[in-house]
């Protein structure tokens, strides 16, 4: 049944009373995308953004008590549908035989679904084209995602990047997910590493809402699927999920963007059907980048920096780190931790060089008394976590969050390989290590908490 002129009433007062006694950022973001569907025996059908929005919604009972009085002289309770957890069945119950409603709640799905920011894209705002140094290396594979943002799930589809670690894979990918969000910023975008794809599917699976997970995964306009060769070839399930999720976004024409560090053709833990597609579209490799990106790279890193760098000292950085980006970031980062603890404006060669003896060494040597145990136990105070529990096995929430804060700091300022960080927290394998540099590294840039903790921790290490 189309809205009555009284049930039209009672929404714009619903309106009214929500922006007079809510703060505005929570009237935009709650109300103002939601619409009234129906007000039929009582009930008022509401369409929600998402199924977050419905504890919101429920504490809104005298507003809504308020409106209805007012409007229809008895009260009403709400029923909320979240348009991110409507499954095509569950629309179809929702519609009723009259094909005009059935058109208008399409039309009014369709039009929350356009308003609807997609809060958790988790891609990295910081990473664009523009801060994006192109080089030898990686000019094949910018040109392929800068033509992917100009037109997604049409030209290159799927856009497979391989390479190294640290080559700018992510960073890539973030980039053309910014640039889709540039354009419309209620574009579904969503950024996923394997390991965090298959986190989400298992817990959907437990929590008994694969529904939700596929109703996520499966009508996003870009997927960004980051570090595909850590999908574990015995798990299965989510392997036949990400087969199914690839081939509905394919069809719909969605985007898929995916990173490895081998070619699909060298991907042993993924079954044949999945690799295939993977070579559907364009498949294109980053390679190390050379001195004269590097320097490049070093220079536009540094223009951010308080520490005044010169070329001569950038050159020799240049010089010393040729293995990756992340290696070059962590040994800048490192001689401004090296000035900044030494109170220098401004480093020379000498300085850097000192700076960088611990990549060199590739060992915990003191660096302004800077060692891997000095960072661990600073930590564990900050995190009132016991440095043995730290570098032990245990896996509760705090003692591993405080681990990964620890491998995360000691990577950053010592630049120590994955490996032999490993190495100092109970022989844990490179690829754990990098797992908490990355997802540290990611919280950082929205987690303002995290933020200040790790400030205050480098504090006390200087
Ligand atoms: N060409 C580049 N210009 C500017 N920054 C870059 C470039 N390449 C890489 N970086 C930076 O280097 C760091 C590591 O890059 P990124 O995370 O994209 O590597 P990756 O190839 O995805 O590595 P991994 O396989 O380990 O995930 C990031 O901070 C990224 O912004």
């Amino acid at each position: 049944m189309p809205l009555t002129s009284e049930d039209k009433q009672f929404w714009n007062r619903v309106n009214e009373l929500a922006k007079k006694h809510l703060k505005a950022q929570a009237y935009e973001f709650f109300i103002e995308p939601s619409q009234l569907l129906s007000v039929e025996k009582g009930v008022a059908s509401i369409l929600i953004v998402s199924q977050m929005h419905k504890d919101f919604w429920k504490g809104q009972t005298d507003l809504i008590r308020t409106a209805a009085f007012e409007v229809f002289g008895e009260p009403v309770s709400i029923k909320t549908y979240a348009s991110d957890e409507l499954s095509t069945d569950e629309l179809e119950k929702l519609k009723t035989d009259d094909i005009q409603e059935i058109n208008e709640l399409e039309h009014d799905l369709q039009s929350v679904r356009e308003k609807t920011p997609v809060a958790q894209t988790k891609v990295n705002p910081n990473k664009s084209f523009e801060n994006f140094i192109q080089g030898d290396g990686n000019q094949l594979a910018l040109g392929a995602a800068i033509a992917v943002s100009d037109s997604p799930g049409s030209i290159y589809n799927p856009l497979f990047i391989h390479g190294g670690s640290g080559f700018g894979k992510t960073h890539l990918m973030y980039a053309i997910g910014n640039e889709m969000l540039k354009d419309n910023p209620y574009a579904r975008v969503m950024y996923a590493s394997a390991e965090n794809f298959v986190n989400d599917y298992v817990t959907a699976a437990t929590n008994g809402k694969l529904k939700d997970f596929e109703n996520t995964y499966r009508n996003l306009d870009l997927l960004l699927l980051d570090d595909v060769q850590f999908f574990n070839p015995e798990q299965e399930k989510t392997k036949s999920e990400l087969f199914y999720t690839f081939n509905a976004l394919y069809e719909k024409g969605a985007q898929i963007v995916l990173t490895s560090d081998r070619p699909p053709t060298e991907l042993n833990n993924l079954e044949d059907r999945l690799v295939s597609r993977f070579g559907w579209g364009l498949t294109t490799d980053i390679t190390a980048p050379d001195y004269e990106t590097r320097m490049a790279i070093l220079m536009k890193k540094s223009e951010h920096l308080a520490t005044e760098i010169p070329q001569e000292v950038l050159a020799y950085i240049a010089g010393q780190i040729d293995s990756n980006v992340r290696e070059l970031e962590g040994a800048l980062n490192l001689v401004d931790f090296y000035a900044k603890t030494n109170k220098m404006q401004k480093v020379d060669i000498d300085a850097a060089s000192k700076a960088l003896r611990n990549i060199q060494n590739n060992h915990a040597q003191p660096l302004n008394n800077l060692t891997v145990k000095k960072i661990q136990d600073v930590v564990s105070k900050h995190y009132m976590v016991a440095v043995s529990d730290m570098i032990g096995i245990k896996r509760n929430k705090e003692i591993a969050f405080a681990r990964q804060v620890a491998m995360f700091l000691i990577r950053d300022l010592m630049a120590l390989s994955l490996p032999a960080i490993g190495g100092e927290f109970g022989g844990r394998d490179h690829t754990t290590v990098m797992h908490s540099y990355n997802k540290i590294s990611e919280l950082m840039n929205t987690d303002q908490q995290l933020q200040k903790d790790i400030d205050q921790i480098k504090q006390k290490l200087k």
